[in-house]
């Protein structure tokens, strides 16, 4: 055993504590997605109870994790969830949601994927006029609600910004006389309204912002039965230098806004939200190997079997997870530090988990590279470039037990699509 290697944790993940890595890795195969059941249900605990307000409703947006057991944990804790394509409503009906537990907040979609939403009793949001002629058709006299964009936007980078003046996303809201003739045309009722305004704030007063901007729009239809905030709402990657997102100060400031728009609207509606991230992101970590350290024209090289088909978020919006390194199950924590690149197996030069990182410097092959905050956007965006396989993943539940969750691709997945 290496000095340097230490039974204490960083962070304040106890998945270490709770199980042995290296046993997973040499069990499930590298790399490996783990999430800690504990956290997860603390997670949506959280968002469950954001507001004090009666009729709050906290959908899960499955986007960010798919796992069907995972899910299952997700309703039991009572969440509803939001789809955004018919392959999401299709796995949440599999893993026991009721059809009006899903909303279904598309964007661009095909009037088959509207008929498929429809057939199975789901409510569809629509984000342009002319997916509001689209679903009038084909829907008359049915229930709808319309996605504004607040013109307040938020988000970890401009890719995920979904609301302001430069993105897809939303019906401005100088159409509001537009979108009430269509409604009228097709005697559509509209049931709610609904925002996202992007994803990762850990400042909540762009949020509050936008859901000020929502009633205010919310205000120009007469039988709303809800207004969906939507999500957002982010985790500190960072965890030396980023403040947890104060979810009580949130918490307040809504219940404030929204009781006294209640009153000038006349009665109560359903309010929502649609968390993905906060929900799963801190309950996964990713494991690795390290197979190669080697440097090349002076820059030092670590190099794992994490590339960007496994975790896609570092490479597509430079974000940042704390990384830590496992010997024999236990942490490696020595003082002995030094700069270098992680990178993965994907024949692009672009496939970095960690720029220029401060790590341990007596790294060897075979230690276990553990890539924390991975439970959202991780698997869900994986997958099989370079026709590498897509890894495991293993649920630690409350009561310690290890629970394969999903296998591992095998080569016969690679080759389903041509039988
Ligand atoms: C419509 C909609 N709702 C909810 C979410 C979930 O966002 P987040 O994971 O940031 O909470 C997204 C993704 O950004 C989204 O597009
Ligand atoms: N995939 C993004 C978030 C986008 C959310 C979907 N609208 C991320 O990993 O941060």
């Amino acid at each position: 055993m290496n000095d340097n290697c230490v039974e204490n944790k960083i962070f304040d993940y106890d998945f270490y504590n709770r199980v042995d890595v290296q046993k997973l890795i040499h069990q499930y195969g590298s790399p490996l997605y783990i999430y800690d059941e504990n956290i997860l249900r603390k997670s949506c605990r959280e968002m469950k109870n954001l507001m004090q307000y009666p009729w709050f409703v906290a959908n899960y947006s499955i986007k960010a994790n798919s796992n069907m057991e995972l899910l299952k944990i997700i309703r039991d804790e009572g969440l509803n969830a939001d789809a955004i394509s018919p392959g999401e409503i299709h796995v949440l009906l599999e893993a026991g949601f009721e059809p009006s537990q899903i909303f279904y907040v598309g964007n661009n979609v095909s009037v088959e994927e509207m008929k498929y939403a429809i057939d199975n009793g789901v409510l569809v949001s629509v984000d342009s006029l002319s997916q509001l002629e689209a679903f009038g058709k084909i829907n008359k006299g049915g229930k709808v609600s319309l996605r504004f964009n607040p013109g307040v936007g938020a988000g970890h980078h401009e890719k995920v910004v979904t609301a302001g003046n430069n993105t897809k996303f939303g019906i401005d809201s100088s159409f509001i006389e537009e979108v009430k003739q269509i409604a009228e045309k097709y005697s559509l009722k509209v049931a709610g309204v609904n925002q996202h305004i992007g994803s990762l704030f850990l400042d909540g007063k762009p949020y509050i912002e936008g859901v000020k901007s929502l009633l205010a729009i919310a205000g120009n239809f007469q039988d709303l039965e809800f207004i969906d905030m939507g999500g957002g709402f982010g985790i500190p990657y960072k965890k030396q230098s980023q403040e947890r997102l104060d979810l009580s100060l949130v918490s307040r400031e809504l219940e404030k806004i929204i009781i006294e728009w209640m009153k000038v609207y006349g009665r109560e509606v359903q309010i929502k939200i649609e968390p993905g991230r906060y929900i799963v992101a801190e309950c996964g970590v990713l494991l690795g190997t390290v197979h190669s350290i080697k440097t090349n024209y002076g820059k030092r090289y670590v190099g794992t079997d994490v590339g960007f088909n496994v975790l896609m978020r570092p490479v597509m919006y430079d974000s940042y997870h704390e990384i830590e390194f496992f010997r024999k199950g236990k942490l490696l924590n020595s003082d002995k530090r030094g700069i270098s690149t992680i990178v993965g197996n994907i024949c692009e030069t672009g496939d970095i988990l960690a720029k220029d990182r401060e790590i341990p410097d007596d790294l060897m092959e075979d230690d276990i590279v553990a890539v924390l905050d991975a439970g959202a956007y991780g698997y869900s965006m994986c997958s099989n470039y370079n026709l590498r396989l897509r890894p495991a993943e293993v649920l630690i539940c409350e009561d310690g037990l290890v629970r394969l969750i999903r296998r591992r691709d095998t080569f016969d997945d690679l080759m389903a699509g041509y039988r």
